[in-house]
């Protein structure tokens, strides 16, 4: 080992990830010092209530604060797992002003504020990592920022929330309504009392941007993702998808074409023959596409403190080697500067399933819809609605009643949403049963 002084380590939060990142930093003292060439010495742990029993954490308790701002003036490194926009932005900036690298696993921060912490990190000399930002112990950010740097990437796509795969499989695979499937990823841990941040997309969206910031070197902002989360997943949704032999996942969907960037976040149905489609439970995967190296998969766990701990403990490895043998990591790389397209520009394909009058004449009118906006059908499927499957197969004029499936070829998102509310407004359309975007054919 090394005879060099320790690195100083500040770790601001003692939560599920804090106290995971703690606990290995102490118990694993030898190895953490003999991989940077320099021990790693916690200098203090800021945490909200001082009192409280951590001896789990095997920690010297004489190093736990309520003083964060102080903490972080006498450090060499900062891990923030604190959470939110504030403190932790004021905290990160008053780090690196004070000279310190910075270890953050904080999506909602960087997909908030992000350029301005890369400034601070340039103007300071110091490094920013979050590779546990995204995707938890998944290793993708580095692979983005360093292993593909010299390729051109086209498309990201991925599961990156946890609960939220958790609650889709859970309605695929028991036939559970949303509110129940919620109610189990709570029981479990998975999803938070109030899941709002999970099932409305917002944490999809904000590693969304993230990823898009570093495939296409261009500043995207959590503000900039387009945002549909899982609430409105219905039952007689994953029941169409499994019909075409789908399965219904929430996507984070980055894409660059000539025109731009398109950066997204919705459910989505995608086959079940699809690697994505296996991903099951509360584990996430991403699949990376360039230029030269084709298709990348990266699988893994991507949340829990335990895999997001070795996330953390990676960038500060990587940042402590930094401070022992000289240089930085890559900063920032937003030169390319692309426009943002809006989700009207995303090229997007369909899943329609209507119920319709059974009468001659029907399906013309229903195919009349797509071709006014230009919207090409790939298939469509019909069946007779019985008379004994709880809905009534007379309609309101006398005739029978169909359901018809229809996949549309990619379009614009705005030519197929305007196709749905034309469908919705055609006389011989009973109801619009399910709308689904199709990822993955
Ligand atoms: N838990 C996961 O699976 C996971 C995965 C990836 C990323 N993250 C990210 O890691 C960060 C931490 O998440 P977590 O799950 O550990 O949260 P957590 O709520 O378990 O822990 C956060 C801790 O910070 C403490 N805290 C809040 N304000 C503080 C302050 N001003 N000073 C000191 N302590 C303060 C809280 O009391 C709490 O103990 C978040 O940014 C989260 O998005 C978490
Ligand atoms: N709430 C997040 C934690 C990891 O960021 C998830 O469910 O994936
Ligand atoms: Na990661």
């Amino acid at each position: 080992m090394s005879a060099r002084e320790p690195l100083r380590v500040a770790l601001l939060g003692a939560g599920v990830v804090g106290g995971a990142v703690a606990r290995h930093l102490t118990q694993r003292s030898g190895d953490m010092a003999a991989r940077v060439g320099a021990p790693l010495e916690i200098v203090g742990i800021a945490v909200r209530r001082a009192g409280r029993d951590r001896s789990e954490l095997g920690v010297d308790a004489s190093l736990f604060t309520t003083d964060a701002e102080e903490l972080v003036t006498r450090a060499d490194l900062v891990v923030e797992v604190i959470g939110g926009i504030e403190p932790a932005r004021s905290l990160i900036l008053r780090a690196m002003a004070h000279g310190a690298s910075v270890v953050t696993a904080n999506k909602a921060l960087l997909a908030e504020d992000g350029p301005r912490l890369y400034a601070a990190a340039a103007q300071h000399g110091v490094d920013l990592y979050y590779e546990a930002a995204v995707a938890g112990a998944i290793p993708l950010l580095r692979p983005l920022r360093e292993s593909l740097a010299g390729d051109e990437v086209r498309k990201v796509l991925g599961i990156v929330n946890g609960t939220t795969n958790y609650v889709l499989d859970k309605m695929d695979t028991t036939g559970a309504g949303f509110q129940d499937a919620v109610e189990q990823a709570q029981a479990l841990g998975y999803a938070e009392a109030d899941p709002t941040a999970d099932v409305e997309g917002f944490d999809a969206a904000a590693k969304a941007a993230i990823l898009a910031s570093l495939a296409f070197h261009t500043r995207v902002s959590g503000s900039d993702v387009y945002r549909e989360g899982i609430t409105e997943v219905s039952a007689a949704d994953v029941a169409a998808a499994r019909e075409m032999d789908c399965v219904v996942k929430l996507l984070a969907i980055c894409e660059r074409n000539d025109g731009g960037v398109s950066v997204r976040v919705h459910p989505a149905m995608i086959p079940r023959s699809h690697p994505l489609a296996g991903v099951r439970e509360a584990f996430n995967a991403v699949f990376v596409e360039a230029d030269a190296a084709g298709q990348l998969m990266f699988y893994g766990r991507g949340a829990g403190g335990e895999p997001t701990a070795s996330a953390v403990l990676g960038d500060l490895v990587a940042v402590a080697r930094h401070r022992v043998g000289g240089g930085l990591g890559p900063g920032e790389s937003s030169y390319a500067d692309l426009p943002i397209l809006s989700m009207g520009d995303a090229q997007t394909r369909y899943h329609v399933s209507l119920d319709v009058a059974d009468r001659p004449g029907v399906l013309s009118k229903v195919a009349a819809a797509f071709a006014a906006h230009d919207v090409s059908i790939e298939t469509v499927r019909q069946q007779l609605v019985a008379a004994d499957d709880g809905v009534t197969a007379a309609g309101g004029d006398g005739s029978a009643r169909a359901n018809l499936i229809i996949v549309t070829h990619t379009a614009s998102d705005a030519a197929l949403s305007a196709t749905v509310e034309s469908l919705r407004s055609l006389d011989v359309v009973r109801g619009v049963n399910s709308v689904m975007r199709v990822e993955g054919f």
